[in-house]
């Protein structure tokens, strides 16, 4: 025993008198983590007590943890092989008619290892703890890896009658069992090990000598108890089962190996009826003791059945979990939703039978890949979970369609998976809307409501009118309906949409100090531009602080009438503007606000020159990251055309400041607003409206070294419009591996949309160049600017599904070459 000194204040109390064990312990200074220290209890204090309290009194500032050791165990009652006492943590009481001794281990972390011993009698624990001392055996077992436990436990002098085991837990929260007697029954199982009470250490000792090692007994069995018992001659039995245990079976490396008789079955059990087994619990056995070999496994779920049996003519074999690999990235629930509909008929299901099917694909998959499933837990959780998945359809790939007949609800998919016919059908339906509704808007600076920001309407003619797959023809065809949670937003770009939300958020300031602007949201100030005067006055001095603008969703006055909005308003000499030249909207996000835009220009004053009055809108910033990111950028880049702007002070705070200021330095108020300009302007000719792609757009050879064919423009395209679509055949990254990726040049081309990979591919692997044939995509041929790091043209994703739209980003002149960044490579091993 090392010298004992005052340490913690570790009381050992029994019902009749307390013993401050304290003192039997080393100087604090002296403990190390993970060291072990052993106090023997005064027999005296002990013998006629059946009941130990071990605690650390409340003063005590230091976790520790108490291991027990016992020298005659018979009796030693089940989960009581060990104590953690945390900081003030109520007192632990165990029983114990024998002597006690009691290991006190310094810990800095909680649920380090500990040791559990047996031993026959005290001499040999004198022994044991020689051993101890002199070769700080715990110190081994505590350092050292599960594989060298057992061999560095076993004592010198172990007499026949010895039975040692060690409980032993790593810091990997797993449990091991070793029979450290004999390797032949190195029994050894691993537990998720989140509290200790989850070892049980049984009643009756192992029978070392006919190497049958037991350390259970059923009626010792506690719901949560795990216990193993190889028994020979017959049959071996594993026990668990509740949900958690079976997750350790599967979802860590773990095996149990058991020995077995020939011929005999092992059994799977659980013990209670009413413990539910977690559909995730499938079990492995492995004929072959390497886990890596997989061609003799023997695979089963656990699904209600209570029971597994196995029938293996080999010797031995393990029960091993998969060694249970993430799931690739694609593999998601979402995914196994969508595959189950995509092997359904007419790609439908009604919502219980698709989610039932799911979970068996599921499962399907989980085993083929050797990953764990996308749906985990109960069945009732996987269903909440399914449900959750397809209410929420992230990325668009259902649709709920409902039978009037039927209250059930059927789920579809949204296209029809590489199908080439179906995916141009799409296109060109998309093609002409654009050409035909959107362009003349886009074209002529006037952005508002465009159709492809509210293809509602079109929406089920986009899909396939002639076979209509996606109705169910063996449910009533002609009574489904498409449900009301269709998205509205069903083609254009998802922020088209959100800006209206702007309207809702107001709180935003605009601050000019010294020569610069700064509009600020709640999360800071955003610098914005450099302020120039208007017409050669001078410039807008620090004191010119425009106002804070206070507006919110609870503000009541907010109404359309009240203008929620800082207009800007380009206020310029007539001599720098074009006269009869068609403004274009300074930002096109302000084009997307159709109401209060109409409403907003309607209440401007159009006293001044028609030349220098367009006006432009910014939707107060508020909430509008976009936005606010889209004006911030859009000024520091100082592009062609700048800010003209008006603030309407009739929103303006004026009880922190007031707007003669900014008239008072050259700025000019009138009807209660009052005119910055922030960079420069710019007005643009008004030019045709392309009916056609190759009126706007041309392939040829790119300007970037090596590339081969790019895309130009062929006249001048506004910022902030689609210009087009990207076409590809949606299909799996499954097919697409196995039908297309080492075909011709297909990778180059194709794309990912979400999870779905576009093909833009023929069948040979080669984009369509036929500008007559039934597809020519001009956008295929952008390249990447690499060089540059530049880009003028971005992908969006569409809200119809699988539908990408090519964005102007800013204005292109005549002749430019369109840039995109393909955005990531798609590692598609992972
Ligand atoms: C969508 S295609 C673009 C059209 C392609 N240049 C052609 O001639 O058909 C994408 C492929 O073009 C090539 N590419 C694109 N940008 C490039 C660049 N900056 N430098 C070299 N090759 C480029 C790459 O081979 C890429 O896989």
């Amino acid at each position: 025993m090392p010298t004992c000194e005052v340490y913690n204040n570790i009381e050992c109390k029994t019902n009749k008198s307390t013993q401050d064990i304290s003192k039997k312990l080393p100087k604090t200074s002296l403990l190390h983590n993970n060291e072990l220290y052993q106090i023997e209890i005064d027999q005296n204090l002990i013998s006629n007590n059946k009941s130990i309290l071990i605690r650390q009194s409340k003063s005590s500032k230091k976790s520790i943890k108490i291991l027990k050791s016992e020298i005659t165990n018979k009796n030693f009652p089940n989960s009581l092989n060990s104590i953690d006492i945390p900081e003030n943590c109520p007192e632990n009481t165990y029983k114990s008619n024998t002597d006690v001794y009691i290991e006190i281990e310094p810990i800095s972390f909680r649920a380090s290892e500990f040791t559990y011993f047996h031993k026959s009698n005290t001499t040999e624990y004198c022994n044991y703890t020689e051993k101890h001392q002199s070769q700080s055996i715990q110190d081994d077992i505590l350092n050292s890896s599960s594989k060298n436990i057992d061999s560095s436990i076993t004592p010198s002098k172990e007499p026949s009658t010895q039975k040692t085991f060690t409980v032993f837990e790593t810091k990997h929260d797993s449990i091991s069992f070793f029979d450290n007697k004999s390797h032949s029954h190195n029994l050894e199982k691993q537990k998720h090990f989140e509290d200790m009470s989850l070892v049980s250490i049984p009643k009756t000792s192992p029978d070392m000598q006919s190497h049958n090692f037991d350390i259970s007994s059923t009626d010792s069995c506690s719901d949560n108890e795990i216990q193993t018992r190889p028994i020979s001659g017959t049959s071996s039995t594993h026990t668990l089962l509740e949900s958690d245990s079976i997750d350790f079976l599967t979802d860590v490396d773990c095996s149990l190996e058991l020995e077995k008789s020939k011929n005999q079955p092992v059994s799977l059990l659980a013990p209670k009826s009413n413990i539910e087994i977690t559909d995730s619990s499938s079990v492995t056995f492995y004929e072959n003791e390497d886990e890596n070999e997989h061609e003799n496994k023997i695979e089963s779920f656990i699904d209600d059945a209570k029971k597994i049996t196995i029938n293996s003519e080999n010797q031995s074999f393990g029960l091993a979990s998969n060694k249970l690999k993430d799931r690739p990235r694609w593999y998601n629930q979402a995914y196994v939703l969508f595959l189950t509909l995509r092997q359904a008929e007419n790609y439908t299901l009604e919502k219980l039978a698709l989610i039932e099917k799911a979970m068996l694909l599921d499962k399907k998959l989980s085993l083929d890949l050797g990953v764990k499933r996308a749906f985990e837990g109960s069945k009732l959780n996987i269903y909440k979970s399914a449900k959750l998945v397809l209410a929420s359809n992230d990325e668009n790939t259902f649709v709920k369609i409902k039978s009037k007949d039927s209250k059930k609800h059927l789920y579809t998919l949204a296209y029809k998976p590489g199908d080439f016919n179906s995916a141009a059908k799409s296109y060109q339906h998309w093609m002409e809307i654009l050409i035909n509704q959107d362009w003349p808007k886009c074209f002529n600076g006037d952005k508002a409501n465009l159709k492809t920001k509210s293809l509602h309407d079109d929406f089920l003619e986009s899909f396939d009118p002639d076979s209509q797959f996606y109705y169910n023809q063996n449910h009533e065809s002609d009574h489904v309906e498409y449900s009301k949670t269709l998205s509205d937003s069903s083609i254009g770009r998802k922020s088209f949409f959100s800006v209206k939300k702007i309207s809702l958020v107001f709180k935003a300031r605009i601050r000019i100090e010294g020569s610069r602007v700064y509009i600020e949201n709640d999360s800071g100030y955003k610098c914005a531009s450099s302020l120039t005067s208007i017409s050669g006055d001078t410039p807008i001095s620090s004191t010119n602080h425009i106002n804070r603008i206070s507006l919110n969703d609870k503000t009541p006055k907010i109404s359309r009438a009240s203008n929620p909005y800082v207009l800007i308003e380009n206020k310029v000499s007539s001599s720098s503007v074009p006269t009869n030249s068609n403004f274009l909207y300074y930002d096109s996000y302000m084009n997307q606000i159709k109401d209060p835009l109409s409403d907003t220009i309607s209440s401007l004053d159009r006293s001044i020159k028609p030349a220098s009055i367009q006006n432009s809108l910014i939707p107060a910033l508020g909430n509008s990251g976009h936005f606010l990111n889209a004006l911030e950028k859009d000024i520091t880049q100082n592009q062609s055309h700048g800010l003209i702007g008006c603030l309407d002070c009739s929103l303006v705070d004026t009880h922190t400041h007031s707007c003669p200021n900014i008239n008072s330095s050259g700025l000019t108020t009138k009807n209660n607003s009052c005119s910055f300009i922030l960079g420069n302007s710019s007005f643009y000719e008004k030019l045709p409206v392309p009916t056609k792609l190759s009126d706007i757009v041309q392939v040829r050879k790119s300007t970037a070294p090596n590339s081969g064919d790019g895309l130009f423009a062929t006249r001048f395209l506004p910022k902030g419009i689609p210009i087009g679509f990207y076409f590809g055949v949606p299909m799996t990254e499954d097919e697409f591996d196995s039908l297309k990726d080492r075909v011709g040049i297909s990778s180059r081309y194709s794309i990912m949309y979400l999870k779905t990979v576009l093909d833009a591919t023929d069948d040979n692997g080669y984009p369509y160049r036929d500008q007559n044939g039934p597809i020519f995509c001009p956008f295929h041929f952008m390249n990447e600017d690499r060089e540059n790091n530049n880009f003028n043209i971005v992908f969006d994703e569409g809200s119809v599904v699988n539908q990408v739209i090519c964005y102007t980003i800013r204005d292109i002149q005549e002749g430019e070459e369109l840039f995109v960044h393909y955005g990531f490579e798609v590692d598609r091993e992972s």
